[in-house]
């Protein structure tokens, strides 16, 4: 039934859109090589133009069979043919620019464990080797040096520098410094500071490459059912453009964020208790992100960063005209993983569906509260009921 579905669909080819604060895009990931020997059916659809399909095959009470069609809608969609490079060109690349017009940009791989978060930021695995020039970490480095020596940026006397952490249980580790547990203190003027936290200037994409070899080895890590080899932290990559001059003044920064699995609990596969707070704790973050990216994508004076320190230490990417993010929701294929992409995709899908809402707009300030409110009830209303 899926193959003569997909036979009717339009494919479109990738074209870009209009770049926007907030841009949400989904990956699906080719059956693996277990999937494929227990003879898996593959029940994600992406015909292009931003739109995933997630087929559900149901039966009648009559015990017809019939397919229940779930469609859901990003600005870009890309399927199992998709290589890290084409993900890059329009999901990162274009935040690089905005760094070095003083902004502070972020690009998270969300999804459940499994699905192909590590093998997009970090690049692609042999075996348990990983080829890291071909990850979107690789990629971003390679363009912020190309960007560094353009002639429209050469005047800005810039310098690269990379500091590589991970968030574990709420605590921060420095990757690049043996792992060593770092504090995380707020000041007066609110901002978050990382204390002792190693960066590190840089100057080619090989030194970043080899940082990113030696940071990556010391990632905790674990094993769940979907993957023997599983990141069980929120790792942090931060390329951070600094002035020249005496006080090294910061210019832009780009974080890029390959976070922990979604999963719940039954997906790992022990129950004792730490594993079980570490499950609670990457729930618990992975709720507050999407906290804070729907309140900056609403325009929200209160952005509730203080939530998790994943947040918090994220918060220059939540505030500032400038801050620019980007989030690609990875999912596995499978159908004995639907119900968890179907998570991945109702977590992506929710915020930008709100962006378009009337209050994320600046005209809705003047508005009376009891226009705003009947039109919020109506959206809400209508969303209930699944008109949209
Ligand atoms: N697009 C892809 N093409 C080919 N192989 C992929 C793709 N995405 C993921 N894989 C493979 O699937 C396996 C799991 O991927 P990966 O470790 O990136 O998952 P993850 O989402 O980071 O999981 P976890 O949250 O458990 O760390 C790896 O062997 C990886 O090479």
């Amino acid at each position: 039934m899926i193959q003569d579905f997909r036979e009717t669909l339009e494919i479109t080819p990738l074209s870009a859109i209009e770049p926007h604060r907030i841009c949400v895009c989904v990956r699906k990931r080719p059956l693996n090589k277990q999937e494929l020997m227990k003879k898996e059916i593959d029940v994600v659809s992406v015909p292009g133009n931003g739109t995933l399909l997630v087929h559900e095959p149901k039966q009648k009470v009559d015990l017809t069979k019939y397919l229940d069609n779930q469609v859901f809608h990003f600005d870009y969609s890309f399927d199992d043919s998709a290589t890290n490079e084409l993900v890059y060109k329009f999901t990162a690349k274009p935040l690089v620019q905005s760094i070095f017009e003083g902004g502070v940009a972020t690009c998270f791989a969300y999804g459940q464990t499994g699905s192909g978060k590590t093998h997009t930021m970090g690049g692609d695995f042999t075996g348990r080797q990983q080829n890291s020039s071909k990850g979107i970490y690789a990629l971003a480095a390679q363009d912020v040096f190309a960007h560094l020596n353009h002639r429209k940026f050469a005047n800005l006397d810039l310098s690269v520098y990379v500091t590589f952490f991970e968030i574990y249980n709420g605590k921060v580790y420095d990757l690049l410094n043996k792992k060593t547990k770092l504090r995380v203190l707020e000041d007066d003027r609110q901002q978050v500071q990382v204390v002792g936290l190693e960066e590190v200037y840089v100057s080619t994409t090989e030194e970043v490459i080899k940082i990113l070899q030696t940071g990556s080895a010391c990632r905790t890590s674990g094993q769940t059912s979907a993957n023997a080899n599983s990141s069980r932290s929120h790792a942090v990559l931060q390329i951070v453009l600094r002035r020249n001059d005496r006080a090294t003044t910061l210019h832009g920064k780009f974080s890029l964020v390959d976070l922990a699995g979604n999963e719940r609990g039954t997906d790992v596969n022990s129950y004792d208790r730490s594993t079980l707070v570490e499950t609670a704790e990457i729930n618990r973050s992975l709720l507050a992100l999407k906290e804070c990216i729907r309140s900056l994508g609403m325009n929200s004076d209160h952005i509730p960063f203080r939530m998790s320190t994943l947040t918090k230490v994220l918060r220059d990417s939540f505030i500032g005209e400038k801050s620019r993010t980007c989030m690609i929701a990875m999912v596995s294929p499978g159908m004995a993983s639907c119900d968890y992409t179907m998570n991945t995709l109702r977590y992506a899908d929710r915020p930008f569906w709100l962006f378009s809402l009337p209050w994320t707009r600046s005209g809705w300030r003047d508005g009376t509260t009891e226009t705003k409110l009947e039109i919020k009830t109506i959206i809400f209303y209508l969303y209930h009921i699944n008109y949209f």
